[in-house]
Protein backbone atom coordinates (compact mmCIF):
# COMPACT_ATOMS: atom_id res chain seq x y z
CA UNK A 1 0.00 0.00 0.00
CA UNK A 2 0.90 3.55 -0.56
CA UNK A 3 2.30 5.72 2.01
CA UNK A 4 -0.41 8.47 2.42
CA UNK A 5 -0.02 8.79 6.40
CA UNK A 6 1.07 12.36 6.36
CA UNK A 7 -1.66 13.94 3.96
CA UNK A 8 -3.56 14.49 6.62
CA UNK A 9 -2.31 17.16 9.17
CA UNK A 10 -1.08 15.41 12.60
CA UNK A 11 -3.06 14.69 15.58
CA UNK A 12 0.52 12.95 17.28
CA UNK A 13 3.61 12.41 17.46
CA UNK A 14 4.85 9.44 15.45
CA UNK A 15 4.68 6.38 15.82
CA UNK A 16 4.64 2.57 14.70
CA UNK A 17 1.05 2.06 14.76
CA UNK A 18 -1.44 0.18 12.14
CA UNK A 19 -1.47 3.64 10.22
CA UNK A 20 1.72 3.35 9.96
CA UNK A 21 2.51 -0.32 9.93
CA UNK A 22 0.19 -1.14 6.71
CA UNK A 23 2.04 0.99 4.26
CA UNK A 24 5.87 0.68 6.26
CA UNK A 25 7.69 -0.80 3.41
CA UNK A 26 6.81 2.19 0.85
CA UNK A 27 7.54 4.21 3.10
CA UNK A 28 10.65 2.86 3.97
CA UNK A 29 11.63 2.29 0.20
CA UNK A 30 10.38 5.83 -0.77
CA UNK A 31 12.02 7.92 2.80
CA UNK A 32 15.21 6.09 2.96
CA UNK A 33 17.77 7.05 0.16
CA UNK A 34 18.79 3.89 -1.01
CA UNK A 35 17.43 1.32 1.31
CA UNK A 36 17.32 -1.71 -0.80
CA UNK A 37 21.21 -1.05 -1.65
CA UNK A 38 22.29 -0.60 2.04
CA UNK A 39 19.87 -3.67 2.99
CA UNK A 40 21.77 -5.42 0.26
CA UNK A 41 25.33 -4.49 1.48
CA UNK A 42 24.46 -5.09 4.88
CA UNK A 43 23.37 -8.93 4.03
CA UNK A 44 26.45 -9.36 2.23
CA UNK A 45 28.79 -8.22 4.60
CA UNK A 46 26.94 -10.03 7.32
CA UNK A 47 26.70 -13.52 5.40
CA UNK A 48 30.80 -13.24 5.06
CA UNK A 49 30.72 -13.88 9.03
CA UNK A 50 28.12 -16.30 9.34
CA UNK A 51 28.50 -19.99 9.82
CA UNK A 52 26.19 -22.80 9.59
CA UNK A 53 23.48 -22.29 12.88
CA UNK A 54 24.59 -18.89 13.67
CA UNK A 55 22.07 -16.67 15.99
CA UNK A 56 21.25 -13.49 14.33
CA UNK A 57 18.62 -10.65 15.85
CA UNK A 58 17.20 -8.15 14.18
CA UNK A 59 16.06 -5.32 16.87
CA UNK A 60 13.39 -3.25 15.76
CA UNK A 61 12.60 -5.74 12.58
CA UNK A 62 9.18 -4.43 11.83
CA UNK A 63 7.94 -6.02 8.61
CA UNK A 64 11.45 -8.54 8.44
CA UNK A 65 12.22 -7.61 5.05
CA UNK A 66 16.04 -7.86 6.41
CA UNK A 67 15.55 -11.35 8.60
CA UNK A 68 13.42 -12.55 4.65
CA UNK A 69 16.42 -11.35 2.46
CA UNK A 70 19.01 -12.56 4.82
CA UNK A 71 17.83 -16.32 4.52
CA UNK A 72 17.11 -15.71 0.66
CA UNK A 73 20.66 -14.73 0.36
CA UNK A 74 22.86 -16.60 2.77
CA UNK A 75 23.17 -20.15 1.84
CA UNK A 76 23.59 -21.31 5.28
CA UNK A 77 20.82 -22.74 8.45
CA UNK A 78 20.53 -19.57 10.63
CA UNK A 79 18.92 -19.08 14.11
CA UNK A 80 16.73 -15.92 13.00
CA UNK A 81 14.84 -13.96 16.05
CA UNK A 82 13.33 -10.88 15.15
CA UNK A 83 12.26 -8.43 18.08
CA UNK A 84 10.30 -5.45 17.66
CA UNK A 85 7.53 -3.94 19.99
CA UNK A 86 4.60 -2.60 17.46
CA UNK A 87 2.30 -5.55 17.75
CA UNK A 88 1.02 -4.03 14.00
CA UNK A 89 4.28 -4.42 12.31
CA UNK A 90 5.11 -8.12 13.90
CA UNK A 91 1.62 -9.59 12.33
CA UNK A 92 2.74 -8.18 9.05
CA UNK A 93 6.32 -9.86 9.82
CA UNK A 94 4.53 -12.99 10.67
CA UNK A 95 2.46 -13.06 7.48
CA UNK A 96 5.46 -11.91 5.17
CA UNK A 97 7.64 -14.90 6.73
CA UNK A 98 5.23 -17.42 5.97
CA UNK A 99 4.54 -16.00 2.53
CA UNK A 100 8.65 -16.58 1.95
CA UNK A 101 8.63 -19.68 3.69
CA UNK A 102 11.65 -18.64 6.40
CA UNK A 103 11.44 -19.45 9.64
CA UNK A 104 11.78 -16.56 12.64
CA UNK A 105 11.41 -16.08 16.10
CA UNK A 106 9.58 -13.50 16.60
CA UNK A 107 9.56 -11.38 19.64
CA UNK A 108 7.33 -8.79 20.31
CA UNK A 109 8.77 -7.21 23.41
CA UNK A 110 11.29 -3.86 24.08
CA UNK A 111 14.84 -4.06 23.09
CA UNK A 112 15.39 -3.14 26.69
CA UNK A 113 13.79 -6.16 28.37
CA UNK A 114 15.30 -8.96 25.65
CA UNK A 115 18.64 -11.19 26.24
CA UNK A 116 20.58 -11.75 23.20
CA UNK A 117 22.46 -14.43 24.36
CA UNK A 118 25.04 -16.14 22.04
CA UNK A 119 24.40 -13.56 19.07
CA UNK A 120 26.76 -14.05 16.40
CA UNK A 121 25.36 -11.22 13.93
CA UNK A 122 22.63 -8.36 15.75
CA UNK A 123 21.16 -6.03 13.19
CA UNK A 124 19.68 -2.87 13.43
CA UNK A 125 18.44 -0.81 10.74
CA UNK A 126 17.26 2.77 11.47
CA UNK A 127 16.00 1.46 14.87
CA UNK A 128 18.15 3.24 17.38
CA UNK A 129 17.51 6.79 16.49
CA UNK A 130 14.45 5.75 18.16
CA UNK A 131 15.67 4.90 21.58
CA UNK A 132 16.32 7.88 24.22
CA UNK A 133 20.55 8.49 24.20
CA UNK A 134 21.00 7.26 27.52
CA UNK A 135 18.44 4.35 27.21
CA UNK A 136 20.45 3.92 23.47
CA UNK A 137 24.17 3.69 25.06
CA UNK A 138 23.37 0.62 27.64
CA UNK A 139 21.17 -0.70 25.08
CA UNK A 140 24.84 -0.66 22.68
CA UNK A 141 26.67 -1.73 25.65
CA UNK A 142 24.23 -4.81 26.11
CA UNK A 143 24.59 -5.72 22.67
CA UNK A 144 28.73 -5.70 22.64
CA UNK A 145 28.21 -8.14 26.17
CA UNK A 146 25.79 -10.39 24.24
CA UNK A 147 27.45 -10.29 20.65
CA UNK A 148 30.22 -13.91 20.79
CA UNK A 149 33.93 -13.31 20.20
CA UNK A 150 34.38 -12.40 16.41
CA UNK A 151 30.17 -11.16 16.21
CA UNK A 152 29.53 -8.21 14.59
CA UNK A 153 26.60 -5.82 14.76
CA UNK A 154 25.38 -3.99 11.59
CA UNK A 155 23.35 -1.01 11.69
CA UNK A 156 22.09 2.29 10.54
CA UNK A 157 21.04 5.77 11.02
CA UNK A 158 19.74 8.91 9.99
CA UNK A 159 22.93 11.45 10.85
CA UNK A 160 23.77 14.70 11.18
CA UNK A 161 26.15 17.18 10.79
CA UNK A 162 28.06 18.89 13.02
CA UNK A 163 28.69 21.72 11.02
CA UNK A 164 25.19 23.92 10.96
CA UNK A 165 25.84 24.80 7.23
CA UNK A 166 26.18 21.35 6.29
CA UNK A 167 23.37 20.24 8.45
CA UNK A 168 20.98 22.52 6.86
CA UNK A 169 22.33 21.71 3.22
CA UNK A 170 21.93 17.94 3.80
CA UNK A 171 18.48 18.27 5.32
CA UNK A 172 17.61 20.42 2.32
CA UNK A 173 19.36 17.51 -0.05
CA UNK A 174 16.72 14.91 1.77
CA UNK A 175 14.06 16.41 1.38
CA UNK A 176 14.59 17.34 -2.10
CA UNK A 177 14.67 13.26 -2.45
CA UNK A 178 11.64 13.01 -0.86
CA UNK A 179 10.04 15.31 -3.65
CA UNK A 180 11.47 13.36 -6.11
CA UNK A 181 9.61 10.14 -4.29
CA UNK A 182 5.96 11.78 -4.42
CA UNK A 183 6.30 13.32 -1.27
CA UNK A 184 4.31 16.86 -0.67
CA UNK A 185 5.84 19.51 0.76
CA UNK A 186 2.91 19.21 3.41
CA UNK A 187 3.91 15.70 3.89
CA UNK A 188 7.46 16.27 4.38
CA UNK A 189 6.67 19.43 7.04
CA UNK A 190 3.75 16.90 8.92
CA UNK A 191 6.41 14.24 9.47
CA UNK A 192 9.18 16.54 10.38
CA UNK A 193 7.01 17.66 13.05
CA UNK A 194 5.74 14.38 14.07
CA UNK A 195 9.12 12.84 14.24
CA UNK A 196 10.78 15.82 16.60
CA UNK A 197 12.10 14.56 19.46
CA UNK A 198 10.84 10.83 18.80
CA UNK A 199 13.84 9.90 16.07
CA UNK A 200 16.84 11.46 17.47
CA UNK A 201 19.68 11.48 15.35
CA UNK A 202 23.75 11.41 16.53
CA UNK A 203 26.27 12.50 13.99
CA UNK A 204 28.45 9.77 12.09
CA UNK A 205 31.46 10.37 15.21
CA UNK A 206 29.13 10.29 18.49
CA UNK A 207 27.68 7.17 16.60
CA UNK A 208 31.33 5.33 16.09
CA UNK A 209 32.31 6.73 20.06
CA UNK A 210 29.21 4.87 21.39
CA UNK A 211 30.71 2.07 19.38
CA UNK A 212 33.66 2.35 20.98
CA UNK A 213 32.76 3.25 24.45
CA UNK A 214 30.41 0.26 24.42
CA UNK A 215 33.96 -2.19 23.95
CA UNK A 216 34.03 -2.82 20.18
CA UNK A 217 37.74 -2.20 18.89
CA UNK A 218 36.55 -1.42 15.36
CA UNK A 219 33.53 0.31 13.67
CA UNK A 220 33.72 1.65 10.07
CA UNK A 221 30.96 3.23 8.00
CA UNK A 222 30.01 1.13 4.80
CA UNK A 223 27.50 3.32 3.15
CA UNK A 224 26.29 6.86 3.45
CA UNK A 225 24.02 9.03 1.48
CA UNK A 226 24.15 12.75 3.10
CA UNK A 227 22.51 12.34 6.18
CA UNK A 228 21.93 8.08 6.24
CA UNK A 229 25.04 6.12 7.30
CA UNK A 230 25.38 2.12 7.70
CA UNK A 231 27.72 0.91 10.19
CA UNK A 232 30.15 -2.20 10.94
CA UNK A 233 31.07 -2.88 14.07
CA UNK A 234 33.32 -5.92 15.38
CA UNK A 235 33.77 -7.76 18.03
CA UNK A 236 37.48 -8.89 18.88
C1 LIG B 1 12.48 2.42 11.36
S1 LIG B 1 11.83 0.96 11.95
C2 LIG B 1 13.06 -0.27 11.54
C3 LIG B 1 13.08 -0.70 10.10
C4 LIG B 1 13.56 -2.12 9.90
N1 LIG B 1 14.78 -2.38 10.64
C5 LIG B 1 13.78 -2.42 8.43
O1 LIG B 1 14.88 -2.22 7.91
O2 LIG B 1 12.80 -2.80 7.76
C6 LIG B 1 12.04 0.97 13.70
C7 LIG B 1 11.34 -0.22 14.38
O3 LIG B 1 11.82 -0.29 15.72
C8 LIG B 1 10.74 -0.62 16.57
N2 LIG B 1 11.08 -0.09 17.91
C9 LIG B 1 11.34 1.19 18.25
N3 LIG B 1 11.65 1.27 19.57
C10 LIG B 1 11.59 -0.01 20.06
C11 LIG B 1 11.81 -0.57 21.35
N4 LIG B 1 12.16 0.17 22.40
N5 LIG B 1 11.66 -1.91 21.49
C12 LIG B 1 11.31 -2.69 20.43
N6 LIG B 1 11.10 -2.20 19.19
C13 LIG B 1 11.23 -0.88 19.00
C14 LIG B 1 9.53 0.04 15.93
O4 LIG B 1 8.32 -0.56 16.33
C15 LIG B 1 9.83 -0.10 14.44
O5 LIG B 1 9.22 -1.24 13.88
O1 LIG C 1 10.99 10.31 6.78
C1 LIG C 1 11.92 10.68 7.49
O2 LIG C 1 12.11 11.88 7.79
C2 LIG C 1 12.88 9.71 7.99
O3 LIG C 1 13.72 10.02 8.75
C3 LIG C 1 12.76 8.31 7.52
C4 LIG C 1 12.48 7.30 8.56
C5 LIG C 1 13.73 6.79 9.29
O4 LIG C 1 14.85 7.20 9.03
O5 LIG C 1 13.55 5.95 10.15
C6 LIG C 1 11.58 7.81 9.62
C7 LIG C 1 10.51 7.11 10.05
C8 LIG C 1 10.12 5.81 9.45
O6 LIG C 1 10.51 4.83 10.34
C9 LIG C 1 10.82 5.53 8.20
C10 LIG C 1 11.92 6.21 7.82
Amino acid sequence: MVDKVFEKSITKQFEFDEDVASVFDDMLNRSVPFYKEMQRLSINFACNFLEEDDKVYDLGCSTASTLIELSKHCEKNLNLIGIDNSEAMLSRASKKAKAFGVDIDLINADLHDVSYKNAKLILSNYTLQFIRPLQREKLVKKIYDSLENKGIFIFSEKVISANPTLNKQSIDEYYEFKKTQGYSEFEIAQKREALENVLIPYTEDENKQMIKDAGFSHCETIFKWVNFATFIAIKE
